[in-house]
C-alpha cells in the first residue's frame, strides 16, 4: 500500500522515518474475506453491478427504495442526512431511464451518504466518477426518469438475488457486494 513518509534529522544526526498518512485509505474489510468468514450469513449480490462512483470501497447501514422508472423517492431521500448509510434502490433492473445523475449524487455527497447501489441505470457518468461516494448500477443511459411521486421507502427488496432490508449492512469493494444482517 503506498505511504507518505517524512524523514526528520534528529539532533544526533540519526534519520527517523515517520509515517504521516496513508495515501490510500485503510479499509477494514474485503468482500472475499467477509464471504469466507461469514458463509451463508453474508448474502452475496450477483455479479453484474458496475462501478460508477468515486469511492470504490464503501460500506454502511442500508436504507432502501423500490421504484419503477421514477426516481422521486431516490431524489427525496438522498437530499436528507445520510449519516454514512448506503441507499439500495431496486429499480426492477430497468435500463431504459436513469434513476441517479450528477445533481442528485452531489446532494448525496453533501448529505453524508456512503453509497448508492441501483438495480437499474445511472447517467452523467463522467461526473459520478469524480464524486466522493460509492455508486454501483447495472448500466448507464442518457434519459432521465419520470418523477410522479411513485416508489416506496425502506421496504425489503431483492437485488442480484440477495434479499436486502433496511438496517442491514452493505459492503462493497472491487470484487463485489454483500449484505449482512447485524446481530
Ligand atoms: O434528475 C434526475 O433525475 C437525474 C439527474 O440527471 C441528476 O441527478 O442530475
Amino acid at each position: 500500500m503506498p505511504r507518505t513518509y517524512v524523514v526528520r534529522l534528529m539532533p544526533a544526526g540519526v534519520a527517523r522515518v515517520v509515517v504521516v498518512c496513508e495515501a490510500v485509505a485503510m479499509t477494514s474489510f474485503t468482500t472475499p474475506d467477509l464471504s469466507d468468514e461469514l458463509g451463508g450469513a453474508a448474502r452475496v449480490v450477483a455479479a453484474g453491478f458496475l462501478d460508477f462512483g468515486g469511492r470504490e470501497v464503501f460500506d454502511g447501514p442500508v436504507r432502501t427504495v423500490r421504484c419503477l422508472e421514477d426516481n422521486s423517492r431516490v431524489k427525496e431521500l438522498l437530499a436528507t442526512p445520510g449519516e454514512g448509510a448506503v441507499l439500495v434502490v431496486d429499480g426492477a433492473g430497468s435500463l431504459t431511464v436513469a434513476l441517479l445523475g450528477d445533481m442528485i449524487a452531489e446532494g448525496a455527497v453533501a448529505q453524508g451518504w456512503a453509497g448508492v447501489v441501483i438495480n437499474g441505470a445511472v447517467r452523467d457518468v463522467e461526473i459520478l466518477r469524480t464524486l466522493d461516494i460509492g455508486v454501483r448500477a447495472l448500466g448507464s443511459i442518457p434519459r432521465r426518469s419520470d418523477r410522479q411521486g411513485r416508489g416506496e421507502v425502506d421496504v425489503p427488496v431483492t437485488i442480484g438475488g440477495a434479499r436486502v432490508e433496511p438496517g442491514d449492512h452493505l459492503y462493497a469493494d472491487a470484487t463485489g457486494i454483500l449484505v449482512t444482517t447485524p446481530a
